[in-house]
């Protein structure tokens, strides 16, 4: 029987590289569906908490080998190894708008590969790289590999994790739809049916899906207005240096100052500095999910000539999607992950 495969789904964005793991198969050919996540900061290396390199790949190779010895301050939990005894052939599905963070990390993957490194107790970390040659294991995704229709002027230029935000959302909830990814820049993309396209087609075009990514806008993230204001004018700059937690996506969104959603009626017009700029920030970012929410809609109605405005479910996702999803008015789907999660499904997929 030829070995099991675990497909591990990379997004490398600005601020963290989130990972999220889904063993195919186990040794006996039994699928285990379990998938496990989690998500390094970059920041985490200037706080001296050591290399995320090293980090990511450790906590990896630990939820793939519940056997090996760890010390005490590294076991995960009994339920979070995937139990996969047997030597398993890695795939890395790799989304990255960061290529100096995701070199790094092919690199520190690549020495794992060598006869013998420091870093490597127990032959640990080597197994992430089982496969014969990195180029076997390591998939970094193109705009070409995604299955959608593009209507934008220079689709090589667009962010991969907006594509695959995109398209993991139309192929969980339908068309049309709007994403909202609020990572380091916040990001809010529109998807719609694609043009029908003929089966018995040989044109090339044919394999671009039913869905349409039709752009979207961009506007700094949580963080990056609150260190923008910090750095632009003097009165604000104690404003600007928040605490860098290294915890998960929604420990660190709290970390970002927001209130938490209890407090808004207290706040408005913010009584002191600090209220005003939490104040400002999330109008700033709500405003502008609602308002483009309402423009995306009218767009829609148009393109249709359609009597009604038509309906947009909204989907959030990205380390700061749990502070917007408190404050959000409209009704929307809060999904995590989002972009590993399209990862996975292109993986699944034939077409790549
Ligand atoms: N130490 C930190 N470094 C960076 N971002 C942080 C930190 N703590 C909290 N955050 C929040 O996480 C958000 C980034 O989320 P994430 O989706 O992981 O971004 P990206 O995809 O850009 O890497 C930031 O806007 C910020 O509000
Ligand atoms: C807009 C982004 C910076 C968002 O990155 P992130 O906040 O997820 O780190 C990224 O998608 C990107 O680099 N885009 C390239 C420009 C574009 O999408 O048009
Ligand atoms: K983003």
């Amino acid at each position: 029987m030829s070995q099991p495969v675990c497909r591990i789904a990379l997004d490398i964005g600005n601020s963290a590289a989130k990972v999220l793991i889904e063993p195919v198969a186990d040794a006996s050919g039994q699928s285990v569906p379990q998938l496990q996540s989690a998500s390094f900061l970059f920041a985490a290396q200037t706080e001296g908490q050591g290399d995320w390199t090293d980090q990511l790949c450790r906590w990896v190779a630990k939820c793939l080998s519940p056997n090996e010895a760890m010390s005490p301050n590294e076991a995960l939990s009994p339920n979070a190894a995937l139990s996969v005894s047997d030597p398993v052939s890695i795939r890395w599905w790799v989304s990255t708008v960061n290529h100096r963070a995701s070199e790094q990390l092919k690199r520190f993957l690549a020495d794992q590969q060598g006869p013998r490194s420091d870093s490597c107790e127990s032959g640990l970390l080597r197994k992430l790289m089982s496969a014969s040659s990195f180029d076997d294991c390591w998939r970094e995704i193109s705009y070409r590999d995604i299955p959608l229709q593009l209507h934008v002027d220079r689709p090589q230029r667009v962010g991969i994790d907006r594509l695959l935000g995109a398209y993991g959302a139309a192929n969980r909830f339908g068309a049309p739809v709007m994403v909202v990814d609020a990572g380091s820049a916040m990001t809010l993309d529109l998807v719609t049916q694609g043009a029908s396209q003929r089966s018995d087609s040989a044109d090339a075009s044919d394999t671009a899906g039913q869905f349409a990514f039709c752009g979207g806008a961009i506007l700094p993230g949580l963080r990056m207005q609150q260190s923008a204001l910090a750095a632009g004018a003097e009165a604000l700059a104690n404003f600007g240096s928040l605490a860098l937690s290294g915890e998960g996506p929604s420990q660190r969104g709290a970390d970002a100052g927001f209130p938490s959603a209890a407090a808004v009626p207290a706040l408005g017009p913010a009584r002191d500095t600090r209220s005003a700029i939490q104040l400002g920030v999330q109008a700033a970012t709500v405003g502008g999910v609602t308002w483009l929410w309402q423009k995306y809609r009218e767009n829609l109605q148009q393109a249709t000539s359609g009597p009604k405005i038509p309906e947009l479910p909204i989907v959030i996702t990205g380390g700061d999607g749990t502070e917007i999803s408190a404050y959000l008015g409209q009704c929307h789907e809060l999904v995590p992950n989002l972009v590993c999660f399209a990862l996975l499904d292109l993986a699944r997929s034939a077409t790549v």
